[in-house]
């Protein structure tokens, strides 16, 4: 095993071993606190870029199955993690935590004191990390920020059919649990790229739309912005995280990035319609600025229950609804599951009533 260090650019280094693909990384350092859920964790696209650090101190105890993963390619630019366990049992493990990060070209330290570095992120906010073999002395000014949703984007169209309702997901990243959900409920689904004209959709004959999660500032799509709004003014529409942030743009209203964003599957949620208090998954370093809602256009209605924060929106005239957190659930929980369940629902009201509802 090879010492490795993390380096954060406010200072601080980091001790550990070295896991995972052997190449040295450069990327957010972010934290998760949910207790399961690595696997759909670290192939989830919307960590594309970030040093993902894990709050639960032990990793890889029930190894990587062959149904889990989010996406293909995982984009990550690391793992962070306390213990790495690399003798997993579980009925259906076929591989270990640190085969899985190699043969997926990604890099990991394992060994860290994660309790003092999310101490340090918490205080500090969200920093740029170095992830070598050496600890690195400066780093090195890069004003690039990559465009990632377009790396991680489909470039072809994808259809799946399915005797309901006809759903064309948006594809900024799009975790495959999402899919999943609605082929659950019984859609038929077109997945096509972040960058699909309204013409382009139209021509697709959609019942729904879909806006999916996907990596970066939501600002970085600002040019689609005009198309996102004519899209979600003719069919019923969900937007979910970057989807929810991108449907909030368009309209005019404004984001802003967290200290140390929301990643876990611990987040309280309030449903400002009935009280009630969701449990639920979340993935986020931006949000939509509240002052910057036009109130009369749409309802704010979640919030998050530690900071206030908006959580979803619905337009008053038009079907469309938007959540900031992942109602598809993987990793659980699955209180906010019935958000996909509900649009399709409004799906088949808002459309020809052609497909029975479960
Ligand atoms: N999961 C997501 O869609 C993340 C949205 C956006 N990239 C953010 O960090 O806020």
């Amino acid at each position: 095993m090879e010492l490795g260090y993390l380096t954060l650019e406010t200072g601080e280094v980091f001790e550990g071993v070295l896991i995972g693909a052997n190449k040295d990384s450069i990327g957010e350092v972010v934290f998760n606190t949910s207790m399961t859920g690595y696997q759909e964790i670290i192939t989830d696209p919307s960590y594309a870029g970030q040093l993902i650090t894990f709050c639960y101190p032990i990793i890889g105890s029930y190894g990587i199955n062959a149904m889990d993963d989010e996406c293909i390619s995982p984009s990550l630019a690391g793992v962070v993690i306390g213990d790495l366990c690399e003798t997993p049992s579980h009925y259906q493990s076929i591989n270990k935590f640190s085969e899985k990060l190699m043969q997926a070209g990604v890099p990991g330290i394992a060994g860290v004191d994660t309790r003092l570095l999310v101490k340090t992120i918490r205080s500090r906010g969200t920093v740029k990390g170095y992830l070598s073999k050496t600890k690195q002395q400066t780093f090195a000014e890069d004003k690039t920020i990559p465009f990632w949703v377009e790396k991680v984007s489909t470039k072809n169209i994808q259809y799946f059919n399915n005797e309901g309702p006809h759903v064309v997901l948006i594809d900024f990243g799009y975790k495959k649990s999402i899919l999943n959900a609605l082929l659950d409920e019984n859609c038929s689904v077109t997945i096509v790229p972040y960058n699909t004209s309204f013409e382009k959709i139209k021509a697709l004959k959609p019942d729904g739309v879909l806006l999916s999660n996907g990596p970066g500032d939501p600002m970085a799509l600002k040019q689609w912005f005009p198309e996102i709004k004519k899209i979600t003014q003719h069919y019923p529409t969900l937007g979910i995280c970057l989807g929810h942030q991108l449907i909030a743009l368009a309209y005019g209203a404004k984001t802003e990035k967290l200290a140390y964003g929301h990643r876990g599957g611990n987040h309280p949620v309030k449903e400002l319609a009935t009280g009630k208090v969701k449990i639920t998954a979340q993935n986020h370093g931006y949000v939509v600025v509240d002052e910057s809602i036009d109130t009369q256009v749409f309802q704010i209605t979640y919030r998050n229950v530690n900071d206030k924060s908006i959580e979803g929106l619905k337009h008053r005239r038009f079907p469309i609804q938007t959540v900031q957190f992942h109602p598809e659930a993987h990793p659980g929980p699955s209180d906010t599951q019935y958000i996909l369940e509900n649009f399709v629902y409004q799906i088949n009201s808002v459309g020809d009533k052609r497909y029975a509802i479960k």
